[in-house]
């Protein structure tokens, strides 16, 4: 078995075109969504990330408020600089990169931000709304993750799936959205007992642990759909001394000749984190608007 491919990177580009419509619509009516990024420090990896989310914000035409703070910046000037993007009525999202330097408190920061304005989805509000099933706002790379396990399959009642890796951010919420999605789901980590054997029941494995190609072919059950979350930079000497490749959590090459579906890395799940949080935003500027948020059903032919 060759697995098909599950493209993120077109996936999320329809996503995107979809929005686009939607936030053109909106505009005509005088409510043009806003979204405020901040940075703290000169993290390489952050910086790209955040200059793409300001990038593609304007792209499907909201409005990109970016705040770039200094490394030394303090808890209370992040703190402080929360409270007044809380208060802009132009901002309709907020969202704090991640990670943040040592003397700030990120929990801290996660929950001075007005859930109705969380689109990264990270308020234990948000939280536990996911936890107990109430309409919120979704963490944007596990909700990426469950379009692109959707693109493949519909209907994932009755599934086993294995999420490995239980952090806030990505482990967790995935298990709940799967749950939601009525899949029967294991949630693997580090201690877990006999990490093979517990992934090889999995119908649907979702791999979020940040160990480059921990998951073996032979952890994969045959037909499987396999999402890698992992974004790993590692040595790369056959392109140069010092030069490095990005792959994800899973044996690529491996787990391909096994699964019946798989996304790569890069171009897998890491441009849909970036798609949902426009989607995000577009959410969180309808409910502050009392308007109905739009359809944006995506298929790839
Ligand atoms: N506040 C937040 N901080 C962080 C989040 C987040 O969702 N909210 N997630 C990650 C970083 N991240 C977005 O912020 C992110 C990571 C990766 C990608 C992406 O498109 N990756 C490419 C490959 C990139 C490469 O070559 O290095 C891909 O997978 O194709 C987008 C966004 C941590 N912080």
């Amino acid at each position: 078995m060759s697995a098909s491919i599950i493209d993120g990177k077109a996936y999320a580009a329809g996503l995107r075109a979809r929005i686009t419509d939607a936030v053109g619509d909106m505009a005509q009516q005088g409510a043009t969504p806003g979204l405020a990024v901040v940075i703290v420090g000169e993290d390489p990896a952050s910086q790209i990330y955040v200059k793409n989310k300001a990038r593609q914000t304007v792209e499907v035409g909201m409005r990109s408020f970016e705040h770039v703070l200094p490394a030394s910046t303090s808890e209370a000037e992040l703190l402080s600089l929360v409270a007044g993007l809380n208060a802009d009525p132009a901002v309709d999202g907020i969202l704090v990169q991640l990670p943040l330097p040592r003397q700030i408190d990120a929990q801290k920061v996660i929950e001075a931000i007005d859930p109705a304005k969380d689109v990264d989805g990270f308020h234990p509000i948000n939280a536990g709304k996911l936890m107990t099933g109430v309409p919120g706002l979704v963490s944007c790379t596990p909700l990426g993750c469950l379009l692109l396990i959707q693109s493949v399959q519909r209907d994932l009642a009755g599934l086993n799936a294995v999420v490995l890796g239980r952090s806030n951010i990505v482990g967790k919420p995935m298990a709940q959205l799967l749950i939601g999605q009525s899949c029967t789901v294991t949630v693997a980590h580090s201690k877990t007992r006999d990490l093979p054997e517990v992934c090889r029941e999995a119908d649907i494995l979702v791999a979020a642990v940040g160990r480059p190609e921990m998951v073996r072919g032979d952890w994969i059950k045959r037909g499987a759909i396999v999402v890698d979350v992992g974004i790993n930079r590692v040595p790369n000497p056959s392109s140069g001394e010092g030069k490095t490749r990005v792959v994800g959590d899973v044996a690529y090459a491996e787990a391909s000749a096994v699964a019946s579906a798989i996304t790569p890395v890069p171009g897998g799940v890491g441009p849909m984190t970036i798609a949902c949080l426009l989607r995000n935003t577009l959410e969180a500027a309808c409910l502050r608007r009392s308007l109905p948020m739009p359809s944006l059903d995506v298929r790839l032919a």
